[in-house]
C-alpha cells in the first residue's frame, strides 16, 4: 500500500536507503499494517470507540484506526522507495537531483559533509586558508582523496577577492573592538577614579587584569585612524563626576521645582533671580541655576516633614503627582461654572464705580508708592491717573501685576500655569481646595475672588430659595453693602478657612471699582502649599438672614452657614468651628476663667468659705467687666459706623473739606488754580491761610466718653482684680502654692469689636498689616504706641480705628488714619 503523508515525511536511517532526500513517499507492506492492527485489537479498549474485538478490515485501517504513529521509522520494517522500484530515477537528470538536495538540506544532516563539493567546498578552502596552519592541509598523510585532490589546479573564484576583504574585516574587527572597549573602559577608570572608593580599586583591578590579558594573547594594536588627538587628550582629562554621570532633567527647572532654592524671589523673573542669587553668591554661574538638582523632592515636603517633627524621620509617603506632572492636574469640578470677571446682577448693577478718591505723592518724596503710600494706605491701587511713579517702579499695582500674570500670551492657548500659580486640588475632608503652583512674596495678590455681585435683597433670596442645603457657601460680603457670590466664580471660591491662616482676603478699589483678591500672608507662600484665610465672620449679613429664615422650622440662620461647621483645618489653634473669631467679651470672659482656673485651688480641693467667697468675687467681678466692655465696644463701634459712613459722603463730595484735608496735594492745586484765576495775581493779596479743620464734634464726643469709660473700667477692673488676687494670693501662700501673678486685663484684638456692629460685623478677616505686632497685654502699649508713631497704624480706619480709640485712649482719634497719628505724635 502507499500512503502520502505529506505533513509526517519520514527519513529513512538505513544505510541502503537513499529515498529520504528524494521522496517523501513511504511505503509499507500490508503485513504491517495487518501487525499493527492486531496489536490497536490486542490493546485493552479505552474508550468507547474501541469496544470491537474483531479485526478491522484492512482497507478501512489507515483511515479509522488512529493510531499515533512513531517518528522513527522502525528498523523492522521494510521500507523502499518507489521511484528506483519504477526504475523512473534514472531518467532523472543529476541538477535536478543536486537542486532537490539542496532544498532538503539541513543544518545538521549529513548533506553539508557528504556533499561537499562546489560552493561549500570553495567556502572550506577559503577557511583553511585564513587559518593559515604550518602544515599544509592537502599533505595530511593517509588521506589519499585530499592529496590527489592536491595536485589539481583549481579556477580561482570570482568573489575570492571579496571574500578575502570580507575575511580580512573579520580578523581585524576583534582588534578594533578591544580598542573601544578599551578607551570606554578608561574613561570609566577615570570616573571611578573621581569617586573613589571601592568600586574605583575594584575596577583599576579589573583593568589591570585586562592589561595582563591583553600581553599575554600579543594581539598588534592598531591605530585608529578617525580619533583626532584633541579627542584623545579630551578622553585623557577627567570630567567632573556630577557632570559625567548625570544629566540634568528639563522639568527639574520647572514646575513644582522651579523658585525653589533659597533667595528665590517670586516677582522677579528667573534671569533676574539668578543675577541676583550669583550677586549674592548663593550660586557661582549662570550654568548652575539650582542648588538642589540632583533629583530633589520638592523642597516644601521634606521641608515641612522636618519642620511639623523633627523627631519623626521616617514616615510613609506618597510622591506627589507633580513630581511627574509639573503642571498639575487639571480638575473642573462639576457644579462650577467660571466666571473671571465680577458680574454685577440686578438692582446691583445700578451701583456704579466710584471716581478714584485718592492720590498718592510718593514721587515727591522719591519713594516708590510703600507703606506709606497713601493710596496703598486706603487700598486704593495706584494708576497712572492716581500716581505719579513710574508703573515700572510702584509697587501698589498689584491688580495689573494680577492682569498681567493671568492672560494668554501671544500664540498661546493658555495664560503660563506658572504665573497663574494656583491650582484646584482634591482634600481629603474639605472637599476641594487651592495649592499654590509657585511661591508668593509677602502680601503679593494670588487670585482674585470674582463671582456675581449682588445686594442683600438677592443674597437673601438665593440664601432662603437657591442655598439652603447646600453644604459649601460661597457668599462673600463686599463693598458698599453688596455681596460676591461665587458659586459661579473665579478659582478663589475654593480657597478653605483655616484658623492659622497663609493668605488674607481684602478688597481694594481699582480704577474706582471695588474688586477682592487673595493676598499672601506676611510669610509668604511656598509651592505647593494649601491656600488658606480665615473665613472669621459669616459670609452673609447675620442679621438680614436671620430675619429671613427665621420662620424655617426654628432654625437660625447660623444651621444655614458656615457658623457652626466644624473646622478641619488642624492648626494648633483651631477654634473649633467656621465661625466668627470670638467676640471682646467672650474673650475676657474666658482668658479670665483660665486665669482663674489656673490661680484659684479647685472646689474639692479647699473647700473653706472665705476662698470661695474670693472666688466668687472675681468671678461676679469678671462678669460686670464683660458687660461693661461689651456695652462700650458696642457704642463704640456704633459710633464709628456712623462716623465711617459720614467720611464716605464726605469723601464722595471729593472737593471739599475732609477730602482735601486728607489730601494736601489737592489742596494746595485747588489753592494754587484759585490764585491763578484771580484777576491780578501779582497784586492780590495772598490767599487767606485754609480755614482750620472743623471739628467733628459729635466724633470727639464719642472719643471723649470712649475714652473715660475705658480708663475707668480698666482702672477699676485692674485695680480690684489686683486686690482680689492679692487676697488670694496671700492664702495660696499661706498653702504653700507658688505665688499667683497678677494679670493684666487684655482686651484682646481690637478686630474683635467689629462684630458687635450695627451692620453685623465686618466680613472678611482683619488681620493686621506685616510689621505690626499685636500687642497681648497693656504692658506693650508702649511698643504700640511706638510702632503708632512709626506710621503703620495710619492704616487702621473703620471698626478698627475704634478699637484703637478705646485702647490707647486717644484724644481725637475720629479722624483719618493720619489724625491718629498726629494726635498721638502731639500727645508725646
Ligand atoms: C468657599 S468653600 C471652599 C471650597 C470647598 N471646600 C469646595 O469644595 O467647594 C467653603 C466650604 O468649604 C468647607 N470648608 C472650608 N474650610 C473648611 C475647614 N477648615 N473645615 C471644614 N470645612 C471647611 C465648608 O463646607 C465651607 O462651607
Amino acid at each position: 500500500m502507499v500512503s502520502l503523508d505529506a505533513s509526517r515525511s519520514t527519513r529513512d536511517s538505513s544505510p541502503e536507503s537513499t529515498a529520504s532526500t528524494l521522496s517523501c513517499i513511504t511505503v509499507m507492506d500490508r503485513s504491517s499494517t495487518a501487525r499493527n492492527s492486531i496489536a490497536a485489537s490486542d490493546t485493552p479498549p479505552t474508550s468507547v470507540g474501541e469496544t470491537s474485538t474483531e479485526a478491522p478490515d484492512a482497507s478501512k485501517t489507515d483511515s479509522k484506526v488512529e493510531r499515533r504513529r512513531s517518528g522513527r521509522v522502525r528498523q523492522s520494517i521494510a521500507t523502499y522507495n518507489d521511484t528506483i522500484l519504477a526504475g523512473t530515477a534514472i531518467h532523472t537528470p543529476r541538477k535536478y537531483l543536486e537542486a532537490e538536495a539542496v532544498k532538503h538540506r539541513t543544518v545538521s544532516g549529513d548533506t553539508l559533509v557528504s556533499h561537499i563539493d562546489g560552493p561549500a567546498q570553495r567556502l572550506l578552502d577559503e577557511a583553511t586558508e585564513k587559518l593559515d596552519p604550518a602544515w599544509d592541509m592537502n599533505e595530511v598523510p593517509g588521506d589519499a582523496t585530499t592529496a590527489e585532490a592536491s595536485t589539481v589546479r583549481r579556477r580561482e573564484s570570482t568573489r575570492r577577492s571579496k571574500l578575502k576583504d570580507a575575511a580580512s574585516a573579520i580578523v581585524s574587527a576583534p582588534s578594533a573592538l578591544r580598542k573601544r572597549t578599551r578607551e570606554a573602559m578608561e574613561s570609566g577608570k577615570q570616573k571611578m577614579t573621581a569617586l573613589g572608593g571601592d568600586r574605583g580599586k575594584a575596577l583599576r583591578q579589573t583593568e589591570e587584569e585586562e592589561d595582563n590579558m591583553e600581553a599575554d594573547e600579543h594581539v598588534p594594536k592598531r591605530k585608529r585612524v578617525s580619533k583626532s588627538p584633541g579627542a584623545a587628550a579630551a578622553l585623557a582629562q577627567p570630567k567632573p563626576i556630577a557632570e559625567a554621570c548625570f544629566k540634568k532633567k528639563t522639568w527639574q527647572n520647572h514646575g513644582m521645582y522651579i523658585g525653589q532654592s533659597r533667595g528665590f524671589k517670586a516677582n522677579h523673573t528667573e534671569a533676574q533671580n539668578k543675577q541676583e542669587q550669583i550677586s549674592a553668591g548663593i550660586i557661582a554661574t549662570t550654568a548652575q541655576k539650582r542648588e538642589n538638582w540632583a533629583l530633589p523632592l520638592p523642597l516644601f515636603t521634606w521641608e515641612k516633614h522636618l519642620m511639623d517633627d523633627p523627631t519623626d524621620e521616617w514616615f510613609d509617603f506618597e510622591l506627589p503627582y507633580e513630581v511627574y506632572n509639573t503642571q498639575g492636574r487639571k480638575i473642573k469640578p462639576h457644579d462650577w461654572h467660571r466666571i473671571s470677571k465680577n458680574r454685577y446682577v440686578g438692582d446691583a448693577a445700578r451701583i456704579k464705580p466710584n471716581p478714584n478718591l485718592s492720590v498718592c505723592e510718593c514721587d515727591k518724596w522719591g519713594t516708590v508708592c510703600d507703606e506709606n503710600c497713601h493710596n496703598r494706605v486706603m487700598r486704593y491701587e495706584c494708576d497712572d491717573s492716581n500716581c505719579k511713579v513710574t508703573a515700572e517702579r510702584c509697587t501698589n499695582r498689584q491688580f495689573a501685576e494680577l492682569k498681567r500674570r493671568t492672560e494668554k500670551k501671544e500664540n498661546k492657548r493658555e495664560p503660563n500655569a506658572y504665573d497663574v500659580g494656583v491650582e484646584v486640588m482634591p482634600t481629603r475632608d474639605r472637599g476641594f481646595g487651592v495649592r499654590a503652583a509657585r511661591t508668593f512674596d509677602p502680601g503679593q495678590i494670588i487670585v482674585e475672588y470674582t463671582g456675581e455681585v449682588i445686594d442683600q435683597n438677592e443674597c437673601d433670596r438665593r440664601m432662603r430659595e437657591e442655598y439652603a442645603n447646600n453644604q459649601c457657601f460661597y457668599i462673600m460680603r463686599f463693598e458698599n453693602k453688596l455681596f460676591i457670590d461665587a458659586t459661579k466664580g473665579s478659582i478663589g471660591r475654593f480657597v478653605n478657612h483655616s484658623c492659622a491662616p497663609n493668605c488674607e482676603m481684602s478688597t481694594m478699589t481699582v480704577n474706582g471699582e471695588p474688586r477682592m483678591a487673595l493676598f499672601a500672608g506676611p510669610n509668604g507662600i511656598g509651592t505647593g502649599e494649601e491656600l488658606t484665610y480665615d473665613y472669621n465672620f459669616e459670609y452673609v449679613s447675620v442679621h438680614s438672614v436671620s430675619r429671613v429664615v427665621s420662620g424655617l422650622s426654628n432654625r437660625s440662620y447660623r444651621d444655614f452657614g458656615d457658623a457652626k461647621t466644624k473646622c478641619l483645618c488642624g492648626a494648633p489653634t483651631c477654634r473649633g468651628t467656621l465661625g466668627k473669631k470670638e467676640s471682646l467679651a467672650a474673650g475676657v470672659k474666658r482668658k479670665a476663667q483660665n486665669l482663674l482656673d489656673a490661680i484659684l485651688p479647685k472646689p474639692d480641693e479647699d473647700r473653706s468659705s472665705k476662698r470661695r467667697k474670693v472666688a466668687n468675687a472675681v468671678r461676679s467681678q469678671i462678669a460686670r467687666t464683660t458687660h461693661a466692655v461689651n456695652t462700650v465696644a458696642a457704642s463704640a463701634t456704633q459710633a464709628i459706623e456712623q462716623s465711617r459712613s459720614r467720611e464716605e459722603r464726605l469723601a464722595r463730595r471729593h472737593s471739599s473739606g475732609d477730602a482735601l484735608v486728607r489730601q494736601p496735594g489737592k489742596l494746595k492745586k485747588v489753592s494754587a488754580n484759585a490764585c491763578q484765576d484771580a484777576p491780578s495775581s501779582s497784586s492780590s493779596p495772598p490767599p487767606p491761610p485754609s480755614p482750620p479743620r472743623q471739628a467733628h464734634s459729635k466724633r470727639e464726643r464719642l472719643a471723649t466718653v470712649l475714652k473715660s469709660s475705658t480708663r475707668t473700667l480698666k482702672s477699676t477692673t485692674q485695680s480690684q482684680l489686683t486686690r482680689y488676687f492679692a487676697t488670694s494670693s496671700t492664702q495660696v501662700t499661706a498653702a504653700a502654692a507658688p505665688a499667683p501673678q497678677i494679670p493684666e486685663l487684655d482686651f484682646g484684638d481690637y478686630e474683635e469689636l467689629a462684630p458687635q456692629g450695627k451692620s453685623g460685623g465686618r466680613l472678611r478677616p482683619t488681620t493686621m498689616r506685616p510689621g505690626l505686632q499685636r500687642p497681648q497685654t497693656s504692658a506693650s502699649m508702649k511698643s504700640v504706641a511706638a510702632t503708632v508713631r512709626s506710621g503703620v497704624v495710619r492704616s487702621v480706619r473703620g471698626p478698627r480705628k475704634a478699637a484703637a480709640i478705646v485702647r490707647y485712649g486717644l484724644q481725637d482719634g475720629a479722624g483719618s488714619g493720619e489724625t491718629i497719628r498726629r494726635v498721638l505724635v502731639d500727645d508725646e
